[in-house]
């Protein structure tokens, strides 16, 4: 059954409004912890929407009041909890008394077992590389940049150094780092009209909401033209690898041809299996806008452009909704009607298509619990925590870490996604770095994750629990609801009132074909949802002249992961489904064959 509209409409942002961003916030990374200055731009609808051919690179007038366009207000499903009710964190439990600190609940709650799947680390590779098409919330910075809460030797704030800061305590006896105090930086507070502080606070998403290939063009003009190689090109380095950014603010080694990649989201070089995935989709952007140019001799470069973005935007709702969600989801990935294999979709504008709070910060974040530990290549394999913030395997081995990826090479064990599970390999709960500026000083992706719901006041999980039409949980011994090792909980909450969202996410017991637990699974659904019913430029859209027609249609929809990744790379073979481990069911084909079967560009011409 469908969600229900209540589910579907998040609550109205108070005031809308969108900021416009200088050029240089836009393309300074979102780890370098520098430079977004948010002005405010315009707060006016889209009074012209229909007059749009194509997607606007900032998602505006995809509706009426530019919902879902970058630089927007972060919408909440359920209302938000600050300690004040309007802006301080969440930070006291229902007794009154201070919540657990956010590390010593990863280290109570987040073993480091590691059960493995049949699916392969594209499942993991896929979700990251779709949330930076989703969601890129900035953190706040200082006049001089970077904020820092914590003093050299970790050792907590004398005094409130910074009304932004809200770092995590880490326990004594605790060696994750020297000292007892861990960076974290609130993220920024969206503004009124008059530039104060929106109460209650709510944070900013810098990207564009829909599935559009942000992450590949960039999220506003300035940024797309930063990208584009005149004509109807991307710029690419040599060999086909990813352009050279111009903020050098990753980790090269000394003395190679090393460099920070440039891409549509800033965050392309948190690690290299990211960096590889936006290198095959800037050769698949260049391999089809080339042969349109020669189907179609009388259109302008700019046409041609637009068309190729508009097919690889539509490739990517495609392989989301077609392969990858029903992983996730299971046979409710149909029943909700989010697979789009046949027919088409019809818009609904009463839909907002904005990333709400509880995706970002909490329920798609699930995917942190299938980062591997190692990621394989074709010669050897390579400690995910020496791999962090390092471009350099994606600029000399591609090839290798795509075979890696979808689980040709390396030994069997270390080749299969890890579930989706309360454990985190210990490669990001004890060894994620910080910039490395700060040598010695580790951050806990999972302690992250948890201080990030408490600072957007995101509600406990047994809210959600009851918005999704769940039983609720009744008590710490609750095995049905929160699975057999329920009482861990106990040992660091006080009551399961004060359970974090992302905590209780994890706990809930898998049910049925899906990958996830039921209030999970909830969530990712009215957010894909949205994500489709609330996108006027879906992709199989009732609309032919914003969508494609029946045989265009039909010609993307034979399109799949494995075959793009077969156009661009020199992988001699693939299984058809490449987030699925080779098998009797899921037959490896020779990349020759599976290129055969692909987009068929004259029907674009
Ligand atoms: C090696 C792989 C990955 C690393 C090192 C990584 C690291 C991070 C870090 C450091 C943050 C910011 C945390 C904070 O301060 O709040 C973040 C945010 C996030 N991550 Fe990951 N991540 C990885 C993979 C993934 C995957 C596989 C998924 C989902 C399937 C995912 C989903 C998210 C989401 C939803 C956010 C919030 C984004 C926003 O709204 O700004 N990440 N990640
Ligand atoms: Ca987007």
């Amino acid at each position: 059954q469908e969600p229900t509209p209540e589910q579907t409409n998040p609550k109205p942002v108070q005031e809308f409004y969108v900021l416009a961003s200088t050029h240089a916030a836009m393309s300074s990374g979102m780890f370098s912890g520098r430079g977004f200055k948010l002005t405010r731009r315009w707060y006016t609808w889209c009074l012209n929407a229909t007059s749009y051919k194509y997607r606007t690179y900032d998602g505006s007038c995809n509706n009426v009041r530019n919902l879902g366009a970058a630089i927007t207000a972060v919408p909440t499903l359920l209302k938000s909890e600050y300690a004040d009710g309007m802006d301080s964190p969440r930070q006291y439990g229902e007794d009154g008394l201070p919540l657990p600190s956010a590390r010593l609940v990863s280290t109570s709650v987040f073993p480091s077992a590691i059960e493995l799947t049949n699916r392969t680390h594209m499942v993991m590779q896929w979700g990251q590389w779709v949330i930076h098409d989703l969601s890129a919330i900035p953190i706040s910075t200082g006049a001089n940049g970077t904020i820092k809460c914590c003093g050299p030797k970790g050792q907590p704030p004398p005094f409130i150094n910074n009304r932004n800061c809200f770092p995590i305590e880490i326990p004594i006896h605790d060696r994750i780092s020297k000292g007892r105090c861990m960076e974290f930086v609130r993220s920024l507070a969206a503004t009124s009209r008059m530039g104060f502080t929106l109460k209650p606070r709510q944070q900013i998403n810098i990207i564009t909401s829909f599935i559009d290939a942000s992450q590949i063009y960039g999220s506003g003009t300035i940024q797309t033209n930063g990208l584009r190689y005149g004509g109807y090109l991307l710029k690419t380095g040599l060999h086909g690898a990813l352009p050279k950014a111009e903020t050098q603010n990753c980790i090269t080694r000394p003395n190679t041809t090393d460099y920070c990649q440039l891409a549509g989201d800033t965050r392309v070089n948190e690690q290299p299996a990211l960096g590889v995935i936006h290198t095959f989709w800037v050769r698949e952007h260049n391999r089809i806008s080339q042969q349109l140019r020669v189907l179609k001799g009388n259109s302008s470069e700019e046409e041609i452009f637009q068309i190729t973005r508009k097919i690889i935007a539509a490739l990517q709702q495609i392989i989301n909704y077609n392969e990858y969600l029903p992983i996730i989801l299971g046979k409710d990935a149909h029943t909700w009607n989010l697979v789009s294999k046949v027919g088409r979709t019809a818009y609904n504008p009463a839909l907002d298509p904005s990333v709400f709070n509880e995706f970002s910060t909490a329920a798609f974040r699930f995917g942190h619990s299938t980062i591997p530990d190692v990621l394989s290549f074709s010669d050897k394999a390579v400690k995910m925590r020496f791999l962090l913030h390092r471009p350099a395997e994606c600029l000399n081995n591609c090839e290798g870490l795509m075979a890696g990826l979808a689980g040709l090479v390396g030994k069997k064990k270390k080749k299969a996604l890890k579930k989706v599970d309360r454990n985190f390999v210990k490669e990001v709960t004890r060894f994620l770095f910080e910039a490395q500026a700060s040598p010695g000083h580790k951050l806990d992706l999972a302690a992250l994750n948890i201080q990030r719901g408490r600072d957007h006041g995101l509600a406990p999980y047994i809210k959600y629990r009851t918005f999704c039409g769940l039983p609720p949980v009744k008590g710490f011994d609750d095995e049905e609801a929160l699975g057999p090792n329920v009482r861990d909980l106990a040992l660091v909450y006080r009551s399961i009132a004060d359970i974090d969202l992302f905590v209780g996410l994890l706990y809930e017991p898998v049910k049925g074909d899906a990958s996830v637990g039921p209030t999970l699974k909830c969530l990712l659904g009215i957010q894909f949802f949205n994500l489709k019913f609330g996108d006027r430029f879906f992709f199989d859209t009732t609309d032919e002249t914003l969508g494609f027609n029946d045989e265009q249609l039909a010609s993307l929809r034979n399109m799949t992961l494995s075959k793009v990744m077969c156009h661009n790379s020199d992988l001699r073979e693939l299984q058809l489904d490449v987030f699925t481990l080779p098998s009797k069911q899921n037959p490896t084909y020779t990349c020759q064959q599976l290129r055969s079967e692909s987009i068929d560009l004259t029907l674009f011409a």
